[in-house]
């Protein structure tokens, strides 16, 4: 396989749908123009707003976000990742799913997030997800993208868990998808060394979306949407505006780095 440009967007999405979808396609048309093949949204995209709100809007929502997915694949030629929106799960929850749509505009996988972020910070904000969001019930998917290279999915606070980036790699993923609205907070020491250490440890490539800046309220992100190759290199950083981070993914240097680094087979999973 030869190698591509993958691009990671960093947007500022706000509680205001038309106005994030205009940002969206802005930087996706950024992105096509300076040659991206794969093009990934951060989480919430769509939507970055109150919960209630975000109920209210979801039904409505979700159809527009996968519709937009479609439509974008395919106005641009890109492989696009929609990274986490709201799609309703019964009366008052929804599901946190990313959708992977092909530049036919065929859905290629989907994956609802399963580790949901519950967490009191240090700096006085709360986050309860599990009051809106409800876990997905399967671990998430690999695809093999034609002329790209083999595919894994997760969002976010996924990226603590590393059990999951195992699953991915097992299944035979040879980039892995971070899209994010990480927390200014916790962004600043844990973002890009916990995707650094997925990168090494499994000796693959990382597209790691991101949000940035004040959306609503307190509410702010990391920013610092990344590229990260196999060895862990930074291969681009989208810094702390919106734009975007883009890079060559190289399926020959991901093969060199695993002859190289072989940590891979010399797992002792019989041991665990
Ligand atoms: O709430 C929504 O509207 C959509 N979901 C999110 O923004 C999610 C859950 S609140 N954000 C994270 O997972 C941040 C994780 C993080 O920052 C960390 O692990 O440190």
């Amino acid at each position: 396989m030869s190698s591509f440009l993958a691009a990671a967007l960093q947007m500022n999405s706000t509680p205001d749908p038309d106005a994030n979808f205009a940002q969206a396609e802005e930087l996706i048309e950024l992105a096509a123009r300076r040659g991206a093949d794969l093009v990934g949204l951060p989480e919430n995209f769509a939507f970055m707003g109150e919960e209630a709100r975000k109920l209210e809007l979801a039904p409505n929502l979700a159809e527009r976000c996968s519709r937009f997915l479609v439509t974008m694949a395919r106005r641009y030629q890109v492989t696009l990742l929609g990274g986490g929106f709201p799609v309703p799960a019964g009366e008052s929850l929804t599901y946190n799913r990313a959708e992977l749509v092909g530049t036919d505009g065929l859905l290629l996988a989907r994956y609802d997030k399963i580790h949901l972020f519950d967490v009191d910070l240090p700096d006085g904000n709360t986050f309860t997800e599990s009051a809106t969001v409800c876990s997905g019930a399967e671990l998430p998917p690999v695809v093999a993208v034609p002329g790209l290279c083999r595919i894994g999915l997760s969002i976010c606070y996924d990226v603590r868990f590393p059990e999951l980036y195992r699953h991915l790699v097992g299944a035979g993923a040879e980039l892995i998808m971070v899209p994010a609205a990480f927390t200014a907070y916790t962004g600043k020491d844990h973002w890009q060394i916990l995707l650094q250490a997925r990168a090494i440890e499994n000796t693959a490539y990382l597209l790691a979306p991101a949000q940035t800046g004040l959306h609503y309220g307190r509410r702010q992100s990391h920013g610092h949407a990344l590229v990260i190759d196999p060895w862990g290199t930074v291969l681009a950083d989208a810094g702390v505006s919106q734009g975007v981070a883009v890079a060559p993914v190289d399926p020959s240097h991901l093969q060199r780095v695993r002859g190289q680094m072989p940590s891979l087979r010399h797992r002792r999973p019989a041991l665990f």
